[in-house]
């Protein structure tokens, strides 16, 4: 099957209003109004094909909600090309609906003062679903996320997880060829995270669903997504498997001391000087934790280097995982060079 979702050089830039604090500063935005250009999207390609399963990740303000956006066709490109399902999403946005399904964990699309069924047959007759096609679809989902005892509850009374669930099922009534999850799993408990990741499997094994999650939950992206996009400031940083995100970028390593007194001077700073260390830090007195560069020395050089420097009562080393990747990505921790951006 050929691709489902492609952007070519896909830029999306907003004009922000830039005021100086204060009345006057009010005031004078009104006689001249001044902007700056923010580009929210970067010359992003992309190209995901049918049934794949793809997380797309980014710290605050990397342009993760904006791509969804333009891929829903909520807003029109500035540049560049997207096509969902061989539809250009904003310029045929009803086209583009009846393809895609977007679910935000913050929001629910269920009306809230009605009971769920009535939410889901009124969804099935907007997207003019079959009534066999819609009887087949609910018991499939009623089944599968145990909804039944859930179909008769107004919106309102029902709990995050449950709510959560008939989103989800909300979502699949019209049989989308893509599902866009947007942090699908906030605020859930470990046992409703795990059913809802296996119902999305689930429908991707069973369906060909795309999925395209976006998540700060790493068990998400790990149970859920072989390929991972990870965005920075609107560009691409990494396209590519999950498994090899630690090789591109876990040259970072940790080694940990404990030091067999409080040291005097400035330990971070001696330790810094040490070659390929990219940080020190000292903790509760004695613990001192100094990251280095893999590809510019060893474990073997670091730990020497500490050893010349402090007297040492422990030593280990901890490498970096794809987890831990992601944990450094989102808390903008991650180092990586211009060439990373592709
Ligand atoms: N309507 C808008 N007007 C002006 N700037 C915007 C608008 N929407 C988004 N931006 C800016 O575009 C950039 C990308 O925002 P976006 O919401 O896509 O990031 P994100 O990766 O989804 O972040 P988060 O994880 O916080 O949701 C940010 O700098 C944001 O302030």
């Amino acid at each position: 099957m050929g691709a489902v979702i492609t952007a070519e050089a896909l830029t999306k830039r907003f004009r922000r209003p830039v005021k100086q604090a204060g009345l006057s500063g009010s005031l004078k935005h009104l006689v001249r109004p001044r902007y700056t250009e923010v580009t929210a999207v970067d010359e992003v390609d992309l190209s995901i094909e049918a049934g794949e399963s793809v997380a797309y990740v980014g710290p605050n303000g990397a342009g993760k909600s904006t791509t969804i956006k333009l891929l829903c066709g909520i807003i029109v490109p500035s540049a560049g090309r997207v096509r969902v399902c061989d539809v250009e999403p904003h310029r045929h946005r009803s086209r583009n609906a009846r393809n895609i399904s977007v679910v935000f964990g913050q929001r629910t699309q269920l009306w809230w003062d009605i009971p769920v069924i009535e939410s889901l047959r009124l969804i099935g007759d907007i997207y003019s679903v079959p009534a066999a096609d819609y009887e087949r679809n609910l018991a499939e989902m009623v089944d599968v996320l145990d909804l039944a005892p859930l179909l008769d509850v107004p919106v309102r009374q029902l709990s995050l997880g449950q709510r959560m669930r008939c989103d989800l099922a909300a979502a699949l009534v019209h049989s989308p060829t893509v599902l866009f999850l947007d942090e699908p799993t906030i605020g859930l408990d470990v046992a409703v995270k795990a059913k809802l990741r296996e119902f999305v499997g689930l429908m991707v094994r069973e369906r060909g669903l795309t999925l395209m999650l976006t998540s700060h939950d790493l068990g998400d992206i790990e149970q859920l997504c072989p390929r991972l996009v990870m965005l920075h400031s609107g560009r691409v940083l990494y396209d590519g498997p999950y498994a090899e995100l630690t090789r591109r970028f876990a040259w970072e390593t940790k080694i940990t001391s404990t030091l067999a007194a409080p040291p005097g001077g400035r330990p971070e700073e001696a330790a810094a000087d040490i070659l390929g260390v990219t940080r020190a830090e000292l903790h509760d007195l004695t613990t001192l934790n100094v990251w280095f560069d893999m590809r510019v020395t060893t474990y073997g050089a670091v730990i020497s280097g500490i050893v010349d420097r402090f007297a040492i009562s422990d030593i280990s080393v901890e490498e970096g995982d794809a987890e831990d990747v992601i944990r450094r990505l989102y808390s903008g921790d991650l180092k990586f060079s211009t060439e990373d951006v592709s």
